[in-house]
Formats: C-alpha cells, sequence, structure tokens
C-alpha cells in the first residue's frame, strides 16, 4: 500500500505522449493550444476611426469644412486638407493625412461645416495601424487553453484552423453480475447500475468527447475479453469494480492477462483503497473500486490529472483552496481521508453519508476535504486544504 502523496508523484511523473490534430477554431473551445501563433496580420490593419464625429488634421482652429464621408467598410483614400474634416464613423479608415478625430458630441453643425466645441489631444480616436497586434509577432503561445476569447482573437485575425493537443478517447468498463440496467423493476440482490453515466458525465463535464461503455460479468473470461475490447477502443481505460480481494473479483488477473503493468495498486485513503493504476504501451488503465462515491473521488484526484496531462493542461490538478472548518473532526482511520464537503465564503462544512457507496451527499458537495493520514484532531476553525470540484470545468 502507498501513500497519497507517493500515488500522485505516480501520477505526476508518468510520462504521456501528446497527440496533435488540427481543428476548425469553432471545434477548438476547451482545447490547449499545440502551437506558437504568429500574426499573419496587423490589427487593426488600416487606421481606424474609434468613435463617430469627424476627422481632422489638428490644428488651434475651431472651425472645419465638411468635405467628404467614411464610412466602415469604405476603402476609398481621402486626402484632407488643414482646416477640412470627414465625417467618419467607428470602425471606417481615417484619410491619411488626417492625424485626429473629435467626437460628434463635441461638435456643432453649421452651413458651411462644424465648429469643434471641445478639442481633443492630437491624436485622439485613432487606432494605429498594429495597435493590438503586428504581424509576425507572437500573439498565442503552445500552451494556452483556448477560451471564448481566445477563438475571437484568432477569428479576427483570420485564422481558421489551428493545432490542438487531442483528448483521448475514453473507455468505460463496469463489471458485476448485480448490475442491472434501467427500464425494468429491480430484481431481488441486483442494483441498478450507476457508475458508467456517472464517469461518462465526469468526462464530458471536462471536456471528453469520445467515450464508449462496456459491460462485463464476474467471470475471468468475460473480464479478459471486456478489457481486450475496451482496449482496442480507447486511449485510456477506466473500469469499475472487481478490483478488490473477492472470489469474484477479476479485473486484477485480467489485466495482467491482457499485458497492462501495474503502476500501483492501493492506497493508504477512504474512498478508494484498492484503486490500480497501469500502462500498456501508450494506453493507461484505471481500475476504480465498484463503490460509487470511490469510484467518483478516485476520478477526481488521479484520474482527471491523467486526462488532462494527455490533453495538454500543464495544470492539470483540479485547485486546491484553504477553508476554515465548521466543526471539530477526529481523524482515528491512519488513512487519508477525502470528504465530501460544502464550502460558502471560506467555510466548509463536512457533509453527512460518507460512506463510499453512497452519493447523495455528493449530490451537493462542491469540495473534496482533505485530511491527512497523519493528522487525528481538527478543531473547528482550523484551515483544511480542499479539492475544488467545480475549478476547471467546462
Ligand atoms: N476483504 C476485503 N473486502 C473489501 C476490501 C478489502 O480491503 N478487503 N476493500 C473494500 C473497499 S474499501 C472497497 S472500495 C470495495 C471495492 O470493491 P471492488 O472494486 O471489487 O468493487 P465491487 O465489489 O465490484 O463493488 C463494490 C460495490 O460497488 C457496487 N458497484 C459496483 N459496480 C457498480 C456500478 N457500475 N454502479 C453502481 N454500483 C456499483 C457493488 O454492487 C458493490 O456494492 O471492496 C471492499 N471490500
Ligand atoms: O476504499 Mo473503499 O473505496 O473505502 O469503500
Amino acid at each position: 500500500m502507498i501513500s497519497v502523496q507517493q500515488a500522485l508523484h505516480i501520477i505526476d511523473t508518468t510520462k504521456i505522449v501528446h497527440h496533435i490534430k488540427k481543428v476548425k477554431i469553432s471545434k477548438s473551445l476547451g482545447f490547449i493550444l499545440a502551437e506558437d501563433i504568429l500574426a499573419p496580420i496587423n490589427m487593426p490593419s488600416f487606421r481606424q476611426s474609434a468613435m463617430d464625429g469627424y476627422a481632422i488634421i489638428w490644428s488651434d482652429n475651431t472651425d472645419y469644412k465638411v468635405t467628404e464621408e467614411s464610412k466602415a467598410g469604405d476603402a476609398k483614400h481621402i486626402t484632407l486638407q488643414p482646416l477640412e474634416a470627414v465625417r467618419i464613423f467607428t470602425g471606417a479608415k481615417v484619410p491619411d493625412t488626417a492625424d485626429t478625430v473629435v467626437m460628434q458630441e463635441h461638435v456643432s453643425k453649421h452651413a458651411d461645416g462644424i465648429r469643434i466645441i471641445k478639442m481633443p489631444r492630437q491624436g485622439a480616436n485613432v487606432r494605429p495601424v498594429g495597435e493590438q497586434v503586428h504581424a509576425g509577432d507572437k500573439v498565442l503561445t503552445e500552451g494556452t487553453r483556448l477560451n471564448e476569447a481566445a477563438i475571437g482573437f484568432l477569428a479576427g485575425l483570420g485564422i481558421s484552423k489551428i493545432a490542438v493537443y487531442n483528448t483521448p478517447k475514453v473507455s468505460v468498463l463496469v463489471t458485476g453480475n448485480e448490475l442491472q440496467t434501467h427500464g425494468k423493476p429491480l430484481k431481488d440482490g441486483a442494483i441498478y447500475e450507476s457508475n458508467s453515466v456517472m464517469l461518462k458525465m465526469a468526462l464530458q463535464r471536462f471536456g471528453i468527447k469520445k467515450i464508449k461503455i462496456f459491460k462485463a460479468k464476474d467471470t475471468l473470461k468475460a473480464t479478459n475479453k471486456a478489457i481486450k475490447k475496451a482496449l482496442d477502443y480507447g486511449d485510456i481505460l477506466l473500469i469499475s469494480g472487481g478490483i478488490s480481494v473477492g472470489d469474484y473479483d477479476f479485473v486484477k488477473e485480467a489485466l495482467d492477462y491482457n499485458h497492462v503493468n501495474e503502476l500501483f495498486y492501493k492506497i493508504n485513503q477512504k474512498p478508494g483503497k484498492p484503486l490500480w493504476f497501469g500502462k500498456k504501451d501508450q494506453q493507461f488503465v484505471f481500475a476504480l473500486p465498484g463503490n460509487p462515491a470511490s469510484a467518483l473521488t478516485a476520478f477526481y484526484v488521479y484520474v482527471l490529472p491523467i486526462l488532462k496531462k494527455y490533453s495538454g493542461f500543464s495544470d492539470y490538478h483540479l485547485p486546491r483552496l484553504q477553508a476554515k472548518l465548521n466543526s471539530a473532526f477526529k481523524n482515528t482511520t491512519g488513512k487519508t481521508l477525502f470528504l465530501k464537503g460544502y464550502c460558502k465564503d471560506g467555510n466548509v462544512g463536512i457533509l453527512p453519508s460518507q460512506q463510499s457507496s453512497m452519493l447523495n451527499t455528493f449530490a451537493t458537495s462542491n469540495v473534496l476535504v482533505t485530511i491527512p493520514e497523519d493528522v487525528e484532531n481538527l478543531e473547528a476553525q482550523e484551515h483544511v486544504t480542499c479539492i475544488n470540484l467545480d475549478g476547471y470545468g467546462n
């Protein structure tokens, strides 16, 4: 059995070969950029008016004759003389010789032209060429997470396709004779199977799109076969159940049969003690304990970092935060505990129903309160580290 720290160290030091693909920017939300982006054009590419008003060559005079008009999208070259003004609109080309745009609220019109009531500084309201970025500048670096702002920025530069780190395809294999699908009254001794949809939703929330569910009964033959099929599909395989020590727990043996090499098995933690992690070539396998809260906790703490690393994230752990414990707590287990909690305004309460089989309070928790194995007593108001379950979702 290893400690949580040792298990996390293995996760952190696991090397992953990235897969890069070219995608349309409209398909890149949430992906990590796999290349540096150099601006192909100046932005703006021409001198633009930032206001609706009048373009002039700045002087001490207040009266100007309006000669022409320039609206957004017009391409014509206008040459302006001193004491002339061009009626201009936001986003339109500023005439080459003009250096200033006076906003229309600061102008009064008269028969021959305009009178400037409030003269701006010279150069006001003109966006120079390349004000935002210059052609050839490195404007986004490899490793940037693509959000709507980044995608809008790329679109403005005329870039339509980019290289991103591909996200993994994930197989989810649920094992167990007791598992019943929905639609019929529950048979005696059976339970409704819930881990596959729970894990699928967790994967989807964190940006995994290609997911396939597999099922196996509790026999060695069925487990061997199902693992083989699931490995044929996915880059990462999540198995639920059958990883403990009972006579009908065949997952460990079947992983061995399928030549998946163990990287760790069993962690001094609750929930999720019998978590297994291994590797076959470039594929990674997690055998999650079947208890629903154990499976989900192991997903947040160990699986998600591997998925995020695979997808190019450098910040791949869920964010940790410090909060004050509402009431005293005793840890008599000698294990690291991940407790379902609810945190608000820096204060955290540990929720009831902490057992590994229970999701009822997981459903309303927003953090996992982490109590290290060597901490026995915590007083009310002491600070604890919490894993923020709302962090970095898509
Ligand atoms: N003698 C020992 N027994 C157990 C130990 C141990 O150390 N010694 N560890 C316990 C711990 S801790 C856990 S956690 C479980 C893990 O067991 P498995 O991973 O083998 O999981 P199963 O036995 O298959 O299932 C456990 C539990 O979860 C339910 N389950 C399973 N799959 C699903 C699913 N897809 N959807 C919903 N619920 C599921 C299953 O019915 C069981 O109730 O082992 C302990 N035993
Ligand atoms: O380690 Mo188990 O996941 O507590 O029930």
